[in-house]
């Protein structure tokens, strides 16, 4: 199929992107690298810069490169940053969405699948998640993504969509043999910000409130691949041919405390550096793990990076051979 992948230039798009052309796909990226990395744009892809926003832009992108499918990963991604700009979340993750699924319906393509998130749930009563918990986001970034989903609800039950909503849970590791590696800027993701205390980047690694009902009192979080998650999207593709409407959890099952997470960075990296206790941060959740089951039964989806300790090995090979990320 030709692809056109959204924010294809970006941490989880770009190994989308990787993960297209060594199947067999033509991978298009669209993204106006505000946040991506053009490096990471692996060269079996064309690349075309242009803002979801371009309305006549996305039109003629998909008529000349006649687009058979679109991945959508562009959007902003800090639940705190949304907090601070409702309005510009809901612009980029919301307003721009609908720019593009108006162009693609526009030109007739159907089949779409969606980067969604767990933050879909907010703080949800039970553990592991199961998709039909209620949805009730606490905050603009997870809002602005259930907004998404409910318009692809709506449009597909007119018979002009076939969709996918995946909710990832926490999206890490780097791909393709490590190269493709996450390199946000603010990085506010937890198994970069260790690497970097580990490579002396930073002076410590703040652990966010010790005094959670969890097995060591810090947050458990579900860590799932980037490969893994990919290979997930590439299933979800196939079955839109025949669904109008699939919507699934992606995690790999295992929680993992922040203490874990960090005692596994100084195992792997053979490095010791400094580990403060701070305040808990606002709007964490104690404990979110999915149960994917019904992604490994209705897509034969089967997480391969099952052991944190293999996952972070693939980010720490990535951030230490690029400790400035893609521009060092
Ligand atoms: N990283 C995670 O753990 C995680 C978890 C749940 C969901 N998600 C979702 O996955 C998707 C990808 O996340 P990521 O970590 O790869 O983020 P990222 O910031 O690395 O990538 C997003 C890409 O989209 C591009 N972009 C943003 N707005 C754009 C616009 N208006 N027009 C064109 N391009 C634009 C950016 O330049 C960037 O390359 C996001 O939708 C995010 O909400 C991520
Ligand atoms: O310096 C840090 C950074 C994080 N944490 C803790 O580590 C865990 C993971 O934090 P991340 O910020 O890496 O990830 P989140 O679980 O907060 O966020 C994930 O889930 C969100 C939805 O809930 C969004 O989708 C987001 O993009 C995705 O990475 C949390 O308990 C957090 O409190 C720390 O202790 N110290």
């Amino acid at each position: 199929m030709n692809v056109l992948v959204c924010g294809g230039a970006g941490y989880i798009g770009s190994n989308m992107t990787a993960m297209l052309a060594e199947n067999g796909h033509k991978a298009y990226v669209y993204d106006n690298l505000s946040k991506g990395h053009i490096e990471a744009v692996v060269p079996e892809a064309e690349f075309i810069y242009g803002d979801l926003a371009d309305y006549d832009k996305l039109v003629r992108v998909i008529r000349d490169k006649k687009i058979d499918a679109v991945m959508h990963f562009a959007a902003f991604i800090e639940v705190g940053e949304s907090v601070k700009d409702p309005l510009g979340y809901y612009n980029n993750n919301f307003c721009n969405t609908h720019n593009l699924l108006r162009a693609m319906d526009f030109m007739g393509v159907n089949k779409f699948v969606f980067s969604s998130t767990a933050a879909t749930y907010g703080m949800p009563d039970e553990v592991p998640i199961v998709e039909t918990l209620p949805k009730e986001p606490i905050n603009p970034y997870g809002e602005s993504k259930w907004a998404v989903e409910r318009m692809c609800h709506f449009q597909s039950q007119t018979g002009r969509l076939n969709y996918a909503a995946l909710r990832y849970f926490n999206a890490c590791g780097a791909g393709r043999n490590s190269q493709l590696g996450e390199d946000h800027k603010p990085e506010s993701h937890l198994i970069p910000l260790i690497i970097q205390a580990a490579l002396g980047q930073r002076e410590d690694i703040k652990i966010f409130g010790t005094d959670y009902n969890t097995k060591d009192g810090t947050c458990v979080r579900d860590y799932i691949h980037i490969e893994d998650l990919c290979s997930a999207h590439l299933l979800a593709l196939e079955k839109l041919s025949t669904e109008s409407e699939i919507v699934f959890n992606l995690g790999n099952g295992n929680g993992y405390t922040v203490r874990e997470v960090i005692e596994t960075v100084k195992k792997v990296s053979g490095k010791d550096f400094k580990v403060t206790e701070t305040d808990r941060r606002a709007g964490d959740p104690a404990v979110l793990t999915a149960d994917s089951a019904k992604a490994q039964t209705q897509l034969g989806w089967k997480p391969k990076w099952t052991n944190l300790e293999d996952i972070v090995e693939t980010a720490w090979k990535f951030h230490s051979a690029r400790p400035n990320g893609y521009s060092g």
